[in-house]
């Protein structure tokens, strides 16, 4: 395969994950981004620029997060390996819950379907390869869809309907010869692999997120969590994560913001991470004794508020004393972005 172009642009919006009880299967796409730009170059290797976000911290070699998924990304494709410039202009804060190693990973893989050649029907690839690699996909697929998504990792092998009582670990694993004959009739294939699809948001539907001045890496959070949970939790997280959609659609003909609060409860992760975020943590407790639909967003340290209608200016009344006046955290009201990211030719 060939180059397409020899620029192309790439545009890839902020996340929120878990959105409380959905653990490594709820997402938001929210409408802060990262605008990158990438150029051939007639020489091997990567010439990196970077504003915002990361100028300080980021490394400026073959390294980088965006190169990295970007060559991963030209192999899969049958791309050669040619040099690069990227120029970054970088918005969505890092290590801090709004996705920002997921937006770098879809920044990369779109950048390789751009030159390529692919536009919108390369979605579903730029998905599944981006997910792979981040290894979890409720970022990733908001940030490639838009809107709010729900992933999940199908196992053809072991998702088969037991009928008889398991004897033995092994024989939960039920051989399935193909996909297809599972689910005569679908359109789909239920491939293995990670899946998503999109919920309406309705429109009168606020997300505020509080960006603290201190960071915590998702590797770091994701070490503080438990291998099992006890039942009663796993229990409470479905029924919550089950409300999610009917909640943030606005229009289950329920008081949206009884029904954001309730379906925000958690019980499975964020209590255990707490000690790693103990201001977060509060900032969030403290929210939801006051009625806001709070969680803590991603891994953290970021806190997310979802509310029907603008609360901006009783949130700013509520926090400014004891949390906001001290200039430790921000406060964010970015729209609910729609779109996904945006990728193509650059424009001469
Ligand atoms: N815009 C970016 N460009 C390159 N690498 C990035 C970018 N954003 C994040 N990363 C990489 O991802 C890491 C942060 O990932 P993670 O701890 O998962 O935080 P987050 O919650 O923001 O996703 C950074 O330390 C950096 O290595
Ligand atoms: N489900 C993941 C989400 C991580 O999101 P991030 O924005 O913090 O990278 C987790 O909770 O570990």
């Amino acid at each position: 395969m060939k180059f397409a172009t020899d620029a192309v642009r790439v545009s890839v919006p902020a996340t929120s994950a878990n959105l409380g009880p959905g653990f490594d299967a709820a997402g938001l796409a929210l409408g802060v981004r990262d605008e990158l730009s990438f150029r051939l170059l007639p020489t091997a290797g990567a010439q990196i620029e970077i504003h915002g976000e990361g100028e300080d911290t980021l490394p400026r070699d073959e390294s980088h997060l965006v190169v990295r998924t970007f060559r991963r990304a030209l192999d899969e494709l049958g791309l050669p390996q040619a040099g690069v410039e990227l120029v970054a202009h970088n918005r969505i804060p890092q290590e801090r819950g709004m996705g920002s190693s997921a937006e770098a990973i879809v920044a990369g893989v779109s950048a390789a379907v751009a030159f390529a050649g692919y536009g919108d029907e390369a979605r579903d690839f730029i998905f599944d390869l981006a997910a792979h690699i981040e290894g979890h996909p409720d970022n990733v697929a908001p940030a490639v869809y838009g809107g709010m998504t729900v992933s999940w990792d199908f196992e053809p092998k072991t998702e088969v309907p037991i009928t008889d009582a398991p004897s033995s670990k092994e024989s939960n694993v039920v051989p399935v010869s193909g996909d297809a004959a599972l689910f005569p009739g679908s359109t789909e294939p239920f491939k293995g692999g990670y899946h998503t699809v999109n919920y309406p948001v309705g429109d009168l539907i606020n997300a505020w997120v509080f960006v603290p001045d201190y960071k915590l890496s998702t590797e770091e959070a994701r070490k503080a969590l438990p291998l099992e949970v006890p039942r009663t939790d796993a229990l409470f997280n479905v029924s919550r994560v089950a409300l999610l959609p009917a909640a943030m659609s606005g229009a289950s003909g329920r008081d949206t913001n009884a029904l954001l609060f309730s379906a925000t409860g958690d019980t499975l992760h964020q209590h255990y991470r707490s000690s790693l975020m103990p201001q977060s943590w509060e900032l969030m407790t403290f929210l939801r004794a006051h009625g806001y639909a709070s969680t803590i967003s991603g891994a953290g340290p970021c806190v997310l508020v979802l509310h029907e209608g603008d609360d901006s200016a009783a949130l700013t009344n509520l926090l400014f004393e004891n949390w906001l006046s001290a200039g430790h955290w921000r406060m964010l009201h970015p729209a609910i972005d729609r779109q996904g990211v945006l990728f193509g030719p650059e424009e001469a």
